[in-house]
């Protein structure tokens, strides 16, 4: 599908959303707080801005956002865990606002985190933001992937292959898949109007990924640490419009 001006702007409000659910978080994020709690701030903030969460009840997933702490790769699932000094997390939120769906997400930190920690966090928001950078009319998904994974490699970090970022519009997930590895010049070739996420998940040690027995929560195989980040964006004559940059100026930690 090649979108409209009409549908940038629907994709914007969504985006823009998801993006100041995010904001909203932060001060929330602190030692005792449990990911159950956060998530029911997140499901209230949604409701309050006339929007639902796309996550609950998506096929069978039963929270509003998805909370992935330390070895988690993704798909954490929000309960009794209590957050803790040392803690990384992911938070992943997804909106629906007049029919349009907003996805981003974001690494966040709890009290002191160990340097190498802090290395890969650093590493996968730029790695996205590598990938953003050679989205143009021209290029092609490869290009994107390539881009992330030569950084991520070159930083010593590896990139998880088993999840991928996803065309998205008036439905949560559509083609293309957007691989976070790949070769220059490769696949589909983007054109304006095209709406997908990049959403790129580094680990400190093998890329490998196993399911818990929940259905949902991937985690290393090796148990080391694993970070994520994700913006959605629309493909514009000259480049790309990111729609869930932050508001407030908080796309990463500080
Ligand atoms: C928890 C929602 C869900 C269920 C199966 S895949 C998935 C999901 C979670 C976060 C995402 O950014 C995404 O694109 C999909
Ligand atoms: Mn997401
Ligand atoms: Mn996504």
């Amino acid at each position: 599908i090649l979108h409209t001006q009409e549908d940038f702007a629907g994709m914007r409000a969504a985006g823009q959303l998801a993006a100041r659910t995010l904001d909203m978080i932060v001060p929330h994020v602190r030692a005792g707080v449990t990911t159950g709690e956060l998530d029911r701030v997140i499901h209230e903030f949604m409701i309050a801005n006339d929007a639902t969460p796309a996550t609950l009840g998506y096929r069978g997933y039963p929270k509003s956002s998805c909370i992935s702490l330390n070895h988690v790769v993704c798909h954490g699932i929000p309960g009794d865990r209590q957050l803790q000094d040392g803690d990384i997390l992911n938070i992943d939120v997804t909106v629906i606002l007049d029919g349009w769906f907003g996805d981003t997400s974001r690494m966040y930190t709890v009290g002191a985190i160990p340097r190498k920690a802090e290395k890969l966090i650093e590493a996968t928001y730029e790695a996205l933001m590598l990938g953003i950078a050679q989205v143009r009319p021209g290029n092609t998904l490869g290009d994107i992937g390539h881009a992330i994974q030569e950084f991520a490699e070159s930083q010593r970090f590896s990139v998880v292959r088993d999840f991928c970022g996803h065309g998205i519009g008036r439905t949560f997930h559509a083609a293309p898949n957007v691989l976070h590895y790949g070769r220059p010049g490769q696949g589909l070739v983007l054109r304006p109007g095209m709406f997908f996420t990049i959403e790129p998940m580094l680990n400190g040690g093998r890329p490998d990924v196993k399911v818990l027995d929940d259905g949902w929560t991937a985690v290393t195989r090796d148990r080391s640490l694993s970070a994520q980040f994700e913006h959605m964006l629309g493909v514009t004559e000259d480049g790309c419009e990111v729609f869930t940059l932050s508001p407030a100026g908080l796309n990463h930690p500080p």
